[in-house]
């Protein structure tokens, strides 16, 4: 048996983005390791008020510190470009329903390329997919999909087995002990499996999967750093 990493993910989420890319550039070195990754789309909201927790920026001091640690992660992953949209925080059903529906009949490349797209669409282009008609917008502009199947989703986005079944993933996720996302649920090669949470504790998931790696590691001085 080898090793699974299910992450779960709302579009809302600043580090939610900066795992999916990670997790997507490492997809093949994992696999070399007999790791494979699926996503999930999961209401950060829900987790939230079932967890009782608020979101960091909620709070003044967290809100402050988030200015630098935000600042810190986008360098480290090379992904200046994402900045918080001013319609944030946005109310991601919609999407995140979408994501439902396209993962059951759209599966693999296509929907996580719509997911990318997601992503890019509120974080780097600032476009309000939580409003109907960006949203089809953006599922168009996609080219993934044709004119009916664009319709399929938006229309799916209202029916009870698409609200439903965001909402078993997210209640899913509280029962495994999620406050927040990104939120992982990790099985080794021994069948053993944990939680992990945030973009930043990969290097314990590496460990816990039992896959060799190095980053933070001291360079002697003049050594060049390796690229991530
Ligand atoms: N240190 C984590 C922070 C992750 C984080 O703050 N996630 C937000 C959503 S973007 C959240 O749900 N936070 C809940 C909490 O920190 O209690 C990381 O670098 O990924």
């Amino acid at each position: 048996m080898g090793g699974h990493i299910d992450c779960y993910l709302d579009c809302a989420s600043f580090y939610g983005t900066i795992a999916f890319n990670y997790l997507l550039k490492n997809r093949k070195l994992l696999a070399g390791h007999d790791v494979d990754v699926e996503f999930h789309p999961v209401f950060l909201g829900g987790i939230n008020v079932g967890s009782g927790n608020k979101p960091p920026w909620s709070l003044p001091a967290k809100a402050k510190y988030g200015q630098f640690d935000g600042d810190r992660a986008k360098k480290y992953h090379n992904m200046e470009k994402i900045s918080a949209p001013d319609f944030f925080p946005p109310l991601t059903l919609l999407p995140q329903r979408a994501l439902c529906f396209i993962k059951a009949n759209h599966p693999n490349t296509t929907f996580e390329k719509t997911w990318a797209r997601f992503f890019d669409a509120m974080w780097i282009d600032h476009i309000n997919i939580t409003v109907p008609a960006d949203l089809a917008s953006v599922l168009a502009g996609t080219k993934l999909y044709s004119e009916q199947e664009v319709e399929a989703i938006m229309k799916a986005t209202q029916e009870k087995e698409w609200k439903d079944k965001l909402l078993a993933n997210t209640q899913k996720v509280l029962d495994q002990g999620a406050f927040g996302a990104p939120w992982f649920w990790v099985r080794n090669a021994e069948g053993v499996e944990e939680p992990f949470f945030g973009s930043d504790r990969f290097h314990f998931m590496w460990e816990f999967l039992g896959i060799p790696w190095q980053d933070i590691a001291i360079i002697p001085k003049g050594e060049a750093k390796p690229k991530l």
